[in-house]
């Protein structure tokens, strides 16, 4: 019996839709076919909660070290790209700065000083599109500032980004790698050679310098970079969306912020930023019901898995006050649990509170409808939004 016949709803499911509203196809395949294989993704696609956490815990079966990981091929093995001792190697010597007091500590007032400079900047018009003019400005400021690379600004991060996301993209899409991803490596790398050569700066690849070598702190520093500022300009975006969408909801928030973890929590697990983990297995194995082969790709559905009914009941709708929204896998789990979660979360949380406190009344705009889009990294292509008076 061939797969198809095996699983017909795989057989069945296109990426196209994944990426335009996964969530109807996404049910279906964790109630019949929650381990299923589509033949257009060429691979397995997890899709319940139990099952997605079965693999992410267990590296030894099902890894991320495959020469076929994309990022890996731009910009060298990383803790991404890593597994087992290499993997607590090249992560452990950034711990530290990612626990939560430190975050605390060392990010906040950054944040909320940047959050206010460009709730200023948003002008008097009373129209504008939040992801391209707050949320991604932002992501890509916490991300510079994290990195902390000596003569280097947040629009010299941006490009440098950009470029090695084309490379990155063209690589996933079975072409070659356009020539300007490999030079914007190239001039990180530098960088962060320049920064670790320079003593009077703190940045948190200097500590990193002392237990890895320099092409190892930048290939890290790349996916600090590469992690940081998609995922982040998603996570802000998407909470802003679900909220401004949810006018009941907002009013719960407005009248305590207290609730605004919740929200974000509850928007992280309707739509992660990043929906899909991959994996690939290491051995033959059983996973649910499917017979896996060894080098099979296996691609966790953290947005399938977020909407799981057996943890989330009535998983569709979006509840400020849910009491286990933190269940949610967002930031995925096991020993690749997002780095900085604790940053990603505070940035959200800081950005949030003071947009509504500072934009009156701030509303969708009805002229441009959006919705979350993407097969990986999911959001709307626009935010666009109106508020009655100035900042
Ligand atoms: C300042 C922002 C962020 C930074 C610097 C960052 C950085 C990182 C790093 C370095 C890793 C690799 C950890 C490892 O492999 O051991 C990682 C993993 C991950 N991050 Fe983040 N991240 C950020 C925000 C986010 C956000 C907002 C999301 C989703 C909403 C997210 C989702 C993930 C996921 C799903 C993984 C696991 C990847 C995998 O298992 O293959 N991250 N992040």
């Amino acid at each position: 019996m061939s797969a198809a016949d095996s699983f017909p709803l795989g057989a069945a499911t296109t990426l196209a839709e994944l990426a335009r509203d996964p969530h109807p196809r996404l049910a279906q395949l964790r109630e019949r076919e929650p381990v299923s294989w589509l033949p257009e993704l060429d691979g397995w696609l997890v899709t319940r909660r139990d099952l997605a956490l079965s693999v992410m815990r267990d590296a030894a079966t099902f890894t991320v070290d495959d020469p076929r990981f994309s990022t890996a091929q731009v910009v060298g093995p990383s803790m991404l790209s890593l597994d087992g001792d290499e993997h607590t190697r090249h992560r452990e010597p950034f711990n530290q700065p990612f626990r939560p007091r430190e975050v605390r500590d060392g990010f906040a007032s950054f944040i909320e000083r940047e959050t206010e400079r460009l709730i200023t900047e948003l002008g008097p018009t009373g129209a504008v599109d939040l992801r391209r003019a707050f949320a991604g400005p932002l992501a890509v400021a916490v991300v510079t500032e994290a990195l902390g690379l000596v003569g280097t600004d947040a629009d010299t991060v941006l490009a440098w980004y950009d470029a090695i996301v084309r490379s990155v993209s063209d690589i996933t899409a079975g072409h070659e790698a356009a020539p300007d991803g490999a030079a914007a490596y190239a001039r990180l790398r530098a960088a962060v050679e320049a920064t670790v050569a320079d003593r009077g700066t703190s940045s948190l690849l200097v500590s990193a310098a002392g237990r890895l070598a320099v092409p190892e702190v930048a290939s890290n520093a790349a996916v600090l970079m590469f992690g940081g500022i998609e995922t982040t300009e998603g996570m802000i975006t998407n909470a802003l969306l679900h909220l401004l969408h949810h006018p009941d909801q907002l009013a719960l928030v407005r009248a305590d912020f207290d609730l605004l973890d919740g929200a974000i929590e509850e928007s992280l697990r309707l739509e992660p930023g990043a929906a899909v983990v991959d994996r690939y297995a290491t051995c033959d194995t059983v996973l649910g019901s499917a017979t896996i082969r060894k080098g099979d790709l296996v691609t966790v559905s953290l947005t399938g898995a977020n909407r799981d009914p057996a943890v989330f009941p009535d998983p569709d709708r979006f509840d400020v006050r849910r009491e286990n929204a933190r269940l949610q896998l967002a930031f995925a789990h096991g020993p690749h649990y997002c780095l900085a979660a604790h940053l990603a979360r505070l940035e959200t949380r800081i950005a949030l509170q003071r947009l509504f406190e500072r934009l009156p009344a701030l509303r969708l705009d009805p002229e441009h409808p959006t919705a979350p889009y993407g097969l990986v990294f999911r959001k709307p292509l626009t935010l666009r939004v109106l508020w009655d008076s100035p900042a």
